[in-house]
Order: structure tokens, then sequence, then C-alpha cells
């Protein structure tokens, strides 16, 4: 059976055109005029775009002795009735663990999707055995890999560790990815604010200043570089750590940066509420931040040298949140946003002027598909693309509000935000998921999606380095290593 998306506006990354749009076989069969197929989607007044991808969630997440309350299911219900149509999450080994076992635990979560996903590899230790799965990490269609800066005891890794781990990612062709925080300094931090009766969940946002993520992100751009591997810095959230990818970028490194869509309208004031529970629910690493830094971010996204907006989901009830109660450290990190990242961006970014159309495909869908190396399968309106899509009603309305949410908690970080920019229709390899603004998913639809590693960007990095390499001077009568 075909479907036909007719009378509306199709906006890509770089184009706005008036086309219908026909879908076989979960793909685009043909765009272009008087398109005509057996079940027909009206788009009068609305906008084809490519389906959003995010790229970092962590989907019933094993974190600080707890689970992380949105699963496969309930997650990508919510992506889906956000209009986001893929997910890209975390496989986490604990350390010591193999990163095979790893996945096939990650495998095992997914069976209820219901819309496509992929993984990244975390990589929370170093030996002989993890350099070795990582090949076949890789031949799995896994080629980015990431490490964590922070959570020290836990996830971290320390940057012997970072700088073995990213040449091997370079080596293989894949993406070197940081979760970039100082973990010794916010432990040190966390420790004397704790002596000092700073328990509250304020006490988490004093833990982590802007310096401590600046920091990390220029070390971690220079051990990319030293490494020869491109370089991903996930839930940049400051001007700190944004100037440095700015500056790695404009000096010619392959770095991208990710703001999420909680910093970017959300600020540390939550964290001052009286309510213990309304500032533990905005517990994630990094913290909100003020205005200052949430304009770098926008200025960022305008610009081009921050590249994709995601959420980082990852959602813990007010029951899980209070196990933190009188000691800010045992809060579980971490905020939803699964289903509000597109509308909120497409409101306070699109309706403010701050973004046009085709930058918010730019930075919700086409440049991760790009910088993931899953375009044009993904983040494309094209014939052979798949065909997940949104269609974007941007007169429709609604006030956000956790009662009406897909996700699995008990509270909304955006509650009581209103949006203007709706999906009235959100296809998932042609399969209507949102049918006139109304969530109508199918459990186990969702796929994995295999990446090749995207070795171009690798063998530049690796060719420069070689031809740039410092060379032992070669001396008469003397010989190069001692008698
Ligand atoms: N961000 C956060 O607070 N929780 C999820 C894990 C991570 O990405 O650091
Ligand atoms: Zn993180
Ligand atoms: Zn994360």
């Amino acid at each position: 059976m075909s479907t036909v998306i007719k009378g509306g506006t199709i906006v890509t990354a770089d184009l706005s055109y008036q086309a219908d749009v026909l879908i076989e076989g979960g793909r685009i069969a043909s765009i272009g005029q008087g398109l005509v197929g057996d079940k027909v989607l009206d788009a009068t007044g609305c906008y084809v775009m490519p389906g959003g991808i995010d790229p970092h969630t962590h989907l019933e997440m094993p974190f600080m002795g707890t689970y992380s309350a949105d699963d496969f299911e309930s997650g990508t219900r919510a992506a889906l009735a956000g209009g986001t149509t893929m997910v890209v999450d975390f496989a986490l080994p604990s350390p010591g663990q193999s990163l095979l076992d790893a996945l096939k635990t990650w495998d095992n979560k997914t069976a209820r999707a219901h819309c496509d996903y992929s993984f990244h590899m975390a990589v929370t230790w170093w030996g002989e055995q993890v350099f070795d799965e990582m090949a076949a990490v890789v031949d799995r269609g896994i080629t980015s890999f990431k490490h964590f800066m922070a959570y020290k005891g836990a996830l971290m890794v320390n940057d012997d560790e970072m700088f073995s781990s990213f040449r091997r990612v370079g080596d293989l062709g894949g993406l070197a990815m940081v979760h970039a925080e100082n973990g010794d300094i916010v432990a040190e931090l966390s420790a004397r604010l704790l002596a000092e009766g700073n328990t509250g969940p304020e006490g988490h946002a004093y833990s982590r200043p802007p310096q401590v993520e600046g920091e990390a992100t220029n070390r971690a751009i220079m051990i990319a570089d030293m490494a020869g591997v491109p370089l991903y810095v996930v839930h940049t959230s400051c001007e700190d750590s944004h100037e440095a990818i700015r500056r790695a970028r404009q000096a010619g490194k392959r770095v991208w940066g990710e703001p999420l869509i909680q910093h970017l309208v959300l600020d540390e004031s939550e964290y001052f509420n009286p309510d213990w529970d309304h500032a533990a629910r905005r517990v994630m690493s990094p913290p909100f931040r003020d205005k200052r830094h949430q304009d770098s971010l926008w200025a960022g996204l305008q610009s081009g040298s921050l590249s994709c907006v995601a959420t980082d989901h990852c959602a813990f009830t007010t029951e899980q949140k209070r196990t933190g109660i009188g000691d800010f450290t045992k809060i579980p990190n971490g905020t939803g946003g699964l289903e509000d990242r597109m509308p909120v961006l497409w409101t306070q970014g699109v309706g403010s002027g701050r973004l046009t159309p085709n930058e918010f495909v730019a930075v919700t869908s086409t440049n991760i598909a790009k910088i993931l190396n899953m375009y044009p399968k993904k983040g494309a309106v094209l014939v052979g693309s798949d065909a997940d899509l949104v269609v974007w009603d941007p007169e429709a309305e609604k006030t956000i509000h956790a009662s009406d949410q897909q996700s699995a908690i008990d509270y909304n970080v955006f509650e009581g935000i209103k949006v203007k920019g709706l999906p009235r229709y959100t296809l998932t390899r042609g399969v209507v998921a949102v049918n006139e603004g109304k969530v109508d998913s199918h459990e186990g639809h969702g796929e994995f999606v295999a990446r090749a590693p995207r070795p171009a960007v690798n063998r530049a990095l690796t060719a420069w380095k070689e031809l740039t390499a410092r060379r032992p001077v070669a001396r008469s009568g003397i010989p190069a290593s001692g008698v």
C-alpha cells in the first residue's frame, strides 16, 4: 500500500518548496506535483520535514543505583509524539565488563521500540580486551565511542585511557565522543560543599561550574587532535565549552558540539526553587546555566559552531530523585525531553526568529545524520530515503503538562511552557505513528540502524598527522640509537 502526503511545503536543511511525497515500502518513492497514492495525508498549511533524530538518550539506563524510568517502549513513543523518528542510545559496559556483553544487554532492551534506533558504545575502562572488542563493535554498525570525563569512581576514564581509546577509534574510522566535565574537580567541590552543609540540589549546580566543562572540553579537543580523531562533545551547556569548540573549528579541527533543549531554555534559577522536589527533578550534568550561556548556545546554532540539539533523555521519577535528600551527590542525574525537544525548539527558535525552518531541520536531524554517517537514509527528504517524516503544523498549539505526556515519569521539566508548532502526522518508515495530532504508534516497529565507519575524515586527519609528524634529525657519523 502506498501513502501520499499532499499539499505541504517540503522543508529540508537547504531547501523549502511545495511538493507531494509518495511513500512505498517504507521509503520515499517520488517527490513532485499531483502524486497519487492509496492513502492520502493532508499537509495543507504544514511543513513536511525529516523526522527528528535525537542523538543522545539513556533509556532504561542503569545509573546511580537505579534505572532511568523511560525504556525503549515509552521513550520511543514519546519521541514520535513530538516528531522525533529516531533515537541513538548509549550501550554502557560497567567497568571491567565486555563491550559485546553490554551490547547484548542493550539489544535485549529494544524489542518494544516504536521507532528506529542506533547505539553509541561507551568506553568506561581500558585494556587489551576493550581494544580488541572495539573492532567487533564497529563491525556491528556502532562507530561512535563515548568517554565520560566525569562521574569519578564510576564511569570516568583518565587522560591516558582516553588517549589510547581515541587513537583506536581513529584507526577504526569512528567518532570519539565525550561527556566533558573535569571529574576530579567536581568530586573535590562536591565533598567541600557537603562538608559545609550545602546538601540541597543547588549544591549540584555549585559543584559543576562552567570552568569544569570548559577545561574538560578543551582537554578532550587537544587529546583528540593529538590522536587524529574527530570529536563530538555531548551536552555543551556553556560559553566556556562552546568557546573551546568554536576555537577548534576555526583552527580546522573536526569537532562538533551538541547543546540540549533543556540548556537552551531552562536556567539555573530552577535550582533555587524552595521546593526540594522541583529543584531535584532538574538535577542533571552539566547543570542548567544562566542567560549569558544560553545566548551563547543560541548563537552557536545560528552561526554553525554548534551542530545538533539533543535531549540526553534520562528520566527519573520524583521517588527516584528523593534518594538524594540530604546529599545532592546521590540525586540521580538526568532529565527528560524526548517529546518536547522539537516543539520547544520550534517555538523558541523558529517562533522567535533565532532559527530559520531550514536551520531547525539541520540541527534536529540532518546534521547528526551526516555526522553519524546515516545520511541520506535518515535526515533527508529524498527519493530512496526512509520515510521518517514529520508533517509539522506551525499553527497547532498546546501547553506542556506532565498529565498528558507519553513519558513514564510524574513531572515534566517544561511544565507550563506554551508551544506553537506540533506534528500533525509523524511517520516512521512510512507507518503513521501520530495521526491528526494523536499518538497511534506501534510497539515493536522500531529497527536497529547499523552505521558504517566514515574513514574519509579519519584518513584525512591521519594523513595530515603523518605528513607533519616530528622526525629524527639525521646526523652524519652519529647512530640513531646509543652504542
Ligand atoms: N546528563 C545526565 O545528567 N545524565 C545522563 C548521563 C549523562 O549523559 O551524563
Ligand atoms: Zn553526560
Ligand atoms: Zn547523556
